[in-house]
């Protein structure tokens, strides 16, 4: 099968997204995770930009031993100098220039006519020659460059000495047809052309970086050029994690592949998101947070019975452990169940089963994600043998820093009496506890009260808990809800309701009855 080298340029392109700056330590760390990676060649930046620049190339170049690494330059001898100076120590070093080819940059930014930028190109890669065995030539704008006239500096390359001729879509402009059209007439016309290596640069402007990059492959490219994650100058480069996945995941389609170690992928895009401080977003392809999660319920059966419903690739492949099912509305009772069995609630009947089905659709509906903890305490407070004397209808409660607080509660009894009250409290949850006290017509004494975040973000999870005595007889109430007053009455009747069947079983015992647990 063909081989697809990789270039890496995360700390050339990748660096040049606004707003990021690596320092050497961070490029080192960066280039050695791309080595662990395979990656063939490693940019490290632009050494003429600055001597920051310039020591976290030399840094790098002296740091990789198993790839090649390159130093960009633009075609004028100080900036080959530049680079000549931080490869020093490189295992197998690499200079990469560039000129830009078409009409807007020749007119307007090079203000050079063909001529003289085949002439300044020449005579760059002339004059590297000298320096260096390994030369990569750019084609700045190739994208928006007449197709002949691309053929034609490609030829003026191959014989001044490149050894890789790289034709960037530089502002992702093109098509895949149209770039891979550019390689396919470079590949038939230019003399020479097969005793270098066609290299491909893309952009995403129009969200066709990957695309173009695959069309060139396809068209005979040798080489992708690209950055982890995509990140790069505007709107990025090429994913290379999405290209060696493309590559391996369709290879009967493509017939290439790279040689990277694709369980590196992940680490790799993390250590890269995190030193760039540029978050990747949840739906990117191969690394986004939800590239291997499914929320909908027909998914999640689907990938319950038989993952490759639902997915291409599998998870660990790009070195994650695990697709994850991740319960929301949109889930069902097969990826419920199993959540459950995972958290080790195993032997539940059908029932219970329902209830907690039930609390959590109704959960899922005020929470955009229900976590683990969710669902622990979800099934904790429903499966806990009490049978419900009272059970909360609603509450309603009126508050603000000048009134004396409000509230009106409804309860139903186990036996379908339904109660409403009205109490006026020193706070919100004094007056909720009070306008309890008279519907269910106990008189119990709060000793403790606690309330805590059991889940994280603005819509976690509220657990109260109350310890109420009547009697000398003590008994604790747990209630949860996202809304804190809500989980303060559902603790207060829980406690009432535990406190009415301790009463009911000591009672029973003394009569010789049979006792709840
Ligand atoms: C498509 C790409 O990603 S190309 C790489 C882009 N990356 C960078 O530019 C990052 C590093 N750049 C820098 O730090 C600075 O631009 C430097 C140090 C290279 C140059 O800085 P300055 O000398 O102040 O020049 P400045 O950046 O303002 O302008 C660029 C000059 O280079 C010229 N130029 C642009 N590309 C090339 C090239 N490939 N070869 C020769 N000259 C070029 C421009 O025409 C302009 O020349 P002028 O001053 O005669 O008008
Ligand atoms: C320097 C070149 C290869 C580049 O980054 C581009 O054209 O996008
Ligand atoms: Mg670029």
């Amino acid at each position: 099968m063909r081989k697809i080298y990789i270039f890496d340029t995360t700390l050339r392109d990748g660096e040049q997204s606004p707003g990021v700056n690596l320092n050497v330590k961070e490029k080192v760390e960066i280039a050695l995770q791309l080595e662990k990676l395979g990656i063939d060649r490693i940019e490290a930046g632009f050494p003429a930009a600055s001597p920051g620049d310039l020591a976290g190339v030399n840094a790098v170049a002296r740091a990789v031993k198993n790839a090649t690494v390159i130093g960009l330059s633009r075609s004028r001898e100080g900036d080959i100098d530049a680079v000549r100076e931080a490869l020093v120590g490189a295992a197998d070093p690499c200079l990469h220039l560039f000129l830009a080819t078409s009409p807007i940059h020749r007119e307007h930014k090079l203000r050079m006519d063909k001529g003289q930028v085949l002439e300044a190109a020449e005579a760059a890669i002339k004059y590297a020659s000298k320096y260096f065995d390994k030369i990569e030539f750019s084609l700045e704008d190739a994208g928006r460059t007449e197709l002949d006239f691309i053929c034609e500096v490609t030829a003026m390359a191959i014989r001044a000495g490149a050894k890789v001729v790289n034709i960037p879509d530089t502002v992702g402009f093109l098509t895949p047809y149209e770039y891979g059209n550019i390689f396919k007439t470079v590949k038939e016309q230019v003399p020479g052309v097969e005793k270098i290596q066609l290299s491909a640069h893309c952009h995403d402007d129009l969200g066709m970086a990957t695309a173009n990059a695959l069309a060139a492959i396809l068209n005979g490219a040798d080489q992708i050029e690209g950055t982890i994650n995509g990140i790069g100058e505007r709107a990025g480069n090429t994913a290379i994690e999405e290209v060696a996945m493309a590559l391996e995941t369709r290879q009967e389609f493509y017939g290439a592949k790279t040689s990277l170690v694709l369980n590196e992928i992940y680490r790799t895009s993390r250590l890269v998101s995190k030193l760039t401080g540029m978050p990747v977003p949840g739906n990117k392809a191969i690394i986004g947070a939800n590239a291997f999660a499914h929320e909908s319920g027909i998914h999640q059966d689907g990938m319950l019975k038989e993952k490759t419903t639902y997915e291409i690739m599998s998870p660990e492949t790009i070195g994650l452990k695990e697709s994850k099912l991740v319960l929301g509305k949109h889930s069902g009772r097969h990826a419920f169940r199993e959540n459950l069995a995972e958290l080790g609630y195993e032997g539940m009947s059908e029932e219970q089963l329902n209830i907690a089905f039930a609390k959590f659709k109704e959960l899922a509906d005020k929470k955009k994600i229900v976590t683990e903890e969710d669902i622990r305490a979800i099934v904790e407070e429903k499966l806990v043998d009490t049978v419900e004397m009272y059970a909360l209808d609603f509450i309603h409660v009126s508050y603000g820093n000048q009134s004396v607080p409000t509230a009106t509660v409804r309860v139903h009894t186990h036996e379908g009496e339904v109660i409403e009250e009205v109490a006026l409290g020193n706070g919100s949850v004094d007056a909720i506890y009070k306008a309890l006290d008279r519907a269910t017509k106990e008189e119990v004494e709060l000793s403790d009260y606690s309330i805590k975040s059991v889940t994280q973000g603005k819509d976690a999870l509220g657990e109260v808990h109350v310890l109420l005595k009547q009697n000398g007889v003590s008994v604790q109430g747990r209630g949860v809800s996202t809304d804190i007053l809500e989980a303060s009455a559902r603790a207060y009747l829980d406690g009432v309701n535990r406190m009415i069947e301790k009463r009911k079983q000591s009672k029973g015992s003394a009569s010789g009855e049979i006792s709840f647990k």
